[in-house]
Formats: C-alpha cells, structure tokens, sequence
C-alpha cells in the first residue's frame, strides 16, 4: 500500500518524545497556578499525577492539551504543538466529572463517535470504518448494550469508561485522565485500571490525577508530585514514602 501524509504523520509522532514540557507557567490573575513545569512523558507508560486540591493538576492537563493560556514555557506532543496534536487525534483527555453536563441529550455511542470527529471531514458524517472503530471501542469497555443510553443514565464507573471508549475510537497515544476513579466502586475501579494497564501495554502514554493513593503502586508506573511545580518524579514506592506524602499532602502516610 501506498503510504499516505497521514501515516507519515503517525511515523514522525512515533520518533519524537510523547511529551516534552518545559518550564510551563500558568497564572489566573493573581493565583499562580503552575510555574517552572518541566515533564517528559515516554510511550507505553502510566504515570500517576499526585498533588491535593489546588496544586495545578487540571490546570496542567489544560497546559497539555493547548487549552488553558500558559504564561510561560513550551508544550510539545509528539513533537507538535498541542492544538497540532489534538487536530491528529494523538491526544484524549477525561474531565473530572463535575465538569461533563451529563444531561446532554446525546447516547454513549454518539460520545464515543466524537472521537473519530478529526477523521471526518466537513460533513462529520461517519463512514463505516467510523462505526466499526466505535463499536469496537464500546465492546472493549463493556458498553456495547449500553451503546443507546443517554449518557447521565449511568453509573459513575460507566461514564468514565465512555471517555475510555472515546480515547479508543479515536486511537489516541496519550492519554489525560482527570480523577478516573472519582465517584467510582472498587470493581469498576478495577476494570478501569485494567483496561488502562492493557492500553499502556500496546504503547499507550497514560498520564493520571488522582486522590486515590493505596491504588498507585498497583496501576502507576512512575509518580509525579506536584504542588504548582514538580517536587518529585519516580517510582511509586519512593514517591509514596512519608516524608515525600508529608511535603505535598501534609500527611503522615499513604
Ligand atoms: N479559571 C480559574 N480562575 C481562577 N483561578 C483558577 C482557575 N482555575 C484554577 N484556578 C486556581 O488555580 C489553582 C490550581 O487549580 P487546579 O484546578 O489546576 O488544581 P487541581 O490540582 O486540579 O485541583 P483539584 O484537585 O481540586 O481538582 C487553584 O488555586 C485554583 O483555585
């Protein structure tokens, strides 16, 4: 077969670093949120994002995907700009719950369509390699019977696995998930970190905010602690180690 622009895209993404941050900067008036970011983010990895409420975590995320104004400093994804990188689809990202109108008239499987919406063209109407993508998506998440639903007809674990459904179709390389297992039961809990280990294994970058620590070790194989900067970077055991949880959480233990 002929290669296509296309595929000399995805060639080119896959040469260059997943992520590169430097220095970023975010600031809301007189709060400033982040400052003096650096992460690199390598393929095939889960890296958990740790930091308590207000320590930039979302705002980093918006820094990643281009969405939120970053006063100082560089993102690259793939070695293209965030806004480059989304337009290819390289790039999902999960709100926090909170943040998603779960009133929406729109079915699970249409969410999950969004994600092909970069390969649709003008008309956005999809082709049948479209709804294959989709319909695999949603069996690989369990949400195959569910597919028809309005989207706030489900449970706190289910709609986060929409948002995994949706980063499949749209075959994404980096994965941003804000608080994934917020508003969730364990066995969801469960399914949704396996599916990510299993995402992570065919190559996926998974980078992941999360209040839920005793689940780190298990899921993450590097930790970021952040308290608007990178205070560390490492290993889970060592990340969670009391003086380190002290430093960003003022607590004793994990
Ligand atoms: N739109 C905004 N306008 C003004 N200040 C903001 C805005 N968004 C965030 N902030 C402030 O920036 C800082 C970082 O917020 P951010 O939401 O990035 O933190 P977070 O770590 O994601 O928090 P949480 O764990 O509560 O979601 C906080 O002090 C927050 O109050």
């Amino acid at each position: 077969m002929t290669p296509t622009a296309a595929d000399h895209h995805v060639d080119s993404a896959a040469s260059a670093q997943t992520l590169e941050a430097r220095g970023v900067a975010v600031r809301y008036g007189t709060v400033q949120a982040l400052q003096g970011v650096d992460l690199t983010l390598d393929s095939a990895t889960i890296t958990g994002l740790l930091g308590m409420n207000g320590s930039g975590k979302s705002s980093f995320f918006g820094a990643i995907m281009g969405t939120v104004k970053t006063t100082a400093g560089s993102v690259r994804l793939f070695g293209a700009a965030p806004k480059e990188a989304r337009s290819r689809g390289l790039v999902a990202y999960m709100p926090q719950s909170e943040n998603v109108d779960w009133d929406f008239p729109i079915s699970v499987r249409e969410v999950v369509m969004t994600g092909r919406y970069g390969r649709l063209g003008l008309t956005r109407r999809p082709h049948g390699r479209d709804r294959a993508a989709v319909g695999e998506a949603l069996d690989r998440v369990g949400l195959t019977e569910l597919a028809s639903r309005q989207i706030g007809e489900l449970s706190g674990g289910q709609r986060k696995r929409v948002f995994v459904a949706r980063a499949i179709a749209q075959g994404a390389r980096l994965l941003l998930l804000d608080e994934p297992f917020a508003g969730v039961d364990k066995a969801s809990e469960a399914t949704i970190s396996a599916l990510l280990r299993e995402l992570r294994d065919e190559g996926c970058s998974i980078l992941i905010s999360t209040h839920d620590l005793a689940g780190v070790p298990e899921l993450c194989d590097d930790v970021v602690l952040l308290k608007n900067r990178v205070l560390f970077r490492g290993e889970p055991s060592e990340a969670l180690s009391p003086e380190r949880l002290a430093l960003v959480f003022g607590l004793e233990s994990a």
